[in-house]
C-alpha cells in the first residue's frame, strides 16, 4: 500500500521551543521524501562510536527525493536493517512543506523474519 502524507510547518518564533514532529520512525518498508526547506532530522545511532547518537541535519537539495528504510525492512532483515529514527524542527520565518511517499506491506498482511536470516548468532528478533 501507499500512504502520501502532506505535512504543513508554519514558522515558529522559537523552533527551541516547539516540536515540528517528535522523534519516530515510520511503519512503512520505505518512505520517499521532498521537501521545501531543511528541517528534517535523522539520528544516527553509531555516532562518537556508538556512545550517544546524534542528530544529523538532513539539507534541502532542489528536486531530490531523500528515501529512508521503515520497520517493515528492520523486521524482514531481523534487525540488520535499522528503522531510520527521524523527527522536524520548526522554522523561525518559513512555512516548511513535505510530501512523505510511504510504501508498505498491505494492513492485513503478516511478516515473517526469513528463516535464511536466522542461525545460532542470529535468533528471531521480532
Ligand atoms: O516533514 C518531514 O520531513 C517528515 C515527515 C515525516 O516524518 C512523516 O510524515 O512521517
Ligand atoms: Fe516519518
Amino acid at each position: 500500500t501507499q500512504v502520501m502524507a502532506v505535512n504543513c510547518y508554519p514558522p515558529c518564533p522559537g523552533p527551541e521551543k516547539a516540536l515540528g514532529l517528535p522523534p519516530h520512525s515510520d511503519y512503512s518498508c520505505i518512505t520517499i521524501l521532498l521537501q521545501n526547506l531543511a528541517g528534517l532530522k535523522i539520528f544516527d545511532p553509531m555516532a562518537h562510536g556508538g556512545g550517544s547518537g546524534r542528530w544529523v541535519v538532513v539539507p534541502q537539495v532542489t528536486g531530490v527525493l531523500k528515501v529512508h528504510i521503515g520497520d517493515h525492512v528492520e523486521v524482514l532483515s531481523n534487525g540488520l536493517y535499522k528503522s531510520v529514527v527521524h523527527k522536524v524542527t520548526l522554522n523561525e520565518e518559513n512555512t516548511r512543506i513535505s510530501l512523505a511517499s510511504l510504501h508498505s506491506l498491505d494492513m492485513d498482511d503478516k511478516m515473517n523474519v526469513p528463516c535464511e536470516l536466522v542461525n545460532d548468532e542470529n535468533p528471531v528478533r521480532y
